[in-house]
């Protein structure tokens, strides 16, 4: 029997949708006003959730607190308040689209839990638009 247990975190981050090797123009074609190059701003919403077995001792797939301090480590002491172009080396050559920030943010916390761990990550970029990682 695998069970799912689920954190929510939030952070506040600004960033500019471009590639350094397309022209303003193309940049603009495909990216439009989030090519702004004075950045703009989201308060993202995320989800990780972590499948696993109930340990018989203690009734817990995962301690929550577990959970909830490797996101505060791993994403929001990272990225809150941050901008993610300039501010977060993972972008440094990577478009911080919310597939690459969800895939970023999958691999950070993939590296902290045990591989018989299933880990899904969802992330809202506005409160319509949101991506969703397992890995796969
Ligand atoms: N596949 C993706 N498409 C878009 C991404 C993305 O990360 N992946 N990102 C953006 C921009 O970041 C943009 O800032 C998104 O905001 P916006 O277009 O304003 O989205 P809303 O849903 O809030 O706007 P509505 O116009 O109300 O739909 C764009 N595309
Ligand atoms: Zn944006």
């Amino acid at each position: 029997m695998r069970v799912t247990i689920s954190r929510k975190a939030h952070f506040n981050a600004a960033h500019r949708l471009y590639r350094k090797d397309w022209s303003f123009e193309k940049n603009d074609a495909i990216f439009g006003k989030c090519n702004n190059p004075s950045f703009h701003g989201h308060n993202y919403d995320l989800t990780v959730s972590v499948t696993g077995a109930i340990d018989p001792e203690t009734g817990f797939v995962m301690d929550v607190k577990f959970l909830a301090d490797i996101i505060k480590e791993e994403v929001e002491d990272q990225f809150d308040h941050k901008n993610l172009n300039v501010d977060v080396a993972d972008f440094k050559d990577l478009n911080p689209t919310a597939e690459n920030i969800a895939v970023v943010i999958w691999n950070k916390i993939r590296k902290r839990i045990e591989a018989s761990f299933d880990l899904e990550v969802v992330l809202y970029e506005t409160a319509r638009n949101f991506v969703t990682y397992r890995g796969e």
